[in-house]
């Protein structure tokens, strides 16, 4: 999945991007950072055509992305279930626009909601979820569709530290398991420890209009140990592009 050559300014004039380009391989998963209100979920709602470029192009297995997709999906920082429906009906809506019979569906939503490691808990309603298991069912609603690219915002962001921890050192293998059809996750975080225990590419934008002033690869082996000094060197890198401004200092 990659965005070439992507402007964008929102309906009040405001310029957001100017000539960002992003490519994330196969079998990767990439982190986008930046300082807050620099564009990152902008940025992710043109991944996913949910905006329109001013100019540029959105490219998926080289062709051009013009509409919204069910090859590509979005689990939101806010953890949406809906209340009356239990973990299997959250997880059947997201199919409702494919027109599968019930039965198949059904088979999809399981077999989505064991690969997030929710077996057993179908019929369970979000008020007897702990906050982490509502997360969980919204990235098997994202899963189910068997989408080939899944964007994802903050989606640690309103879990307890405990809880997040957990599904951080899940998240990985769940996504990535030999089951899944998924090519790649592109994540919007603000927490670079998260970003470098999860990521094998850091993509960060900085300055007004947004473009991309470094790329980093993680290349550490997982699971990774947030005590390990290289891990603190990539943190020291990150920050460091984080904080610089353009044009450097006089
Ligand atoms: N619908 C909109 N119309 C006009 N401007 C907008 C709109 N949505 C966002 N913006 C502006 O665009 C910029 C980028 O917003 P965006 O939410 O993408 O940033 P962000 O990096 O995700 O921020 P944060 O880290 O705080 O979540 C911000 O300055 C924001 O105020």
């Amino acid at each position: 999945m990659e965005v070439l050559g992507l402007d964008f300014r929102y309906d009040n004039g405001y310029k957001v991007f100017n000539n960002i380009n992003i490519k994330v391989e196969r079998g990767k998963f990439a982190a986008i950072v930046g300082p807050s209100g620099v564009g990152k979920s902008t940025l992710l709602r043109l991944f996913g055509a949910f905006l329109k470029p001013e100019s540029g192009t959105v490219l998926l297995h080289g062709k051009p992305v013009l509409r919204p997709t069910p090859l590509i999906s979005m689990v939101h920082q806010s953890i949406v279930t809906f209340p009356w429906m239990t973990a299997e009906e959250n997880v059947m809506l997201s199919l409702k626009t494919k027109n599968i019979p019930k039965d198949e569906c059904k088979e999809l939503a399981s077999k989505a909601l064991e690969m997030v490691g929710l077996q057993g808990f179908e019929n369970l309603y979000p008020k007897e979820m702990s906050g982490g298991m509502r997360q969980r069912v919204s990235v098997a609603r994202s899963l189910a569709a068997e989408p080939k690219v899944l964007l994802m915002d903050e989606p640690f962001a309103h879990l307890d530290e405990l809880t997040a921890e957990g599904l951080r050192q899940d998240i990985y293998n769940i996504l990535f398991n030999p089951e899944s059809p998924l090519e790649c996750v592109i994540m919007v975080s603000h927490n670079l420890t998260e970003v470098v225990e999860l990521s094998d590419t850091v993509f960060v934008l900085n300055n007004s209009p947004a473009t991309v002033v470094g790329q980093i690869d993680i290349e550490m082996p997982r699971p990774r140990n947030s005590r390990d000094p290289v891990f603190d060197n990539y943190l020291d890198t990150l920050y460091r592009l984080l904080t610089k401004k353009k044009g450097g200092t006089r």
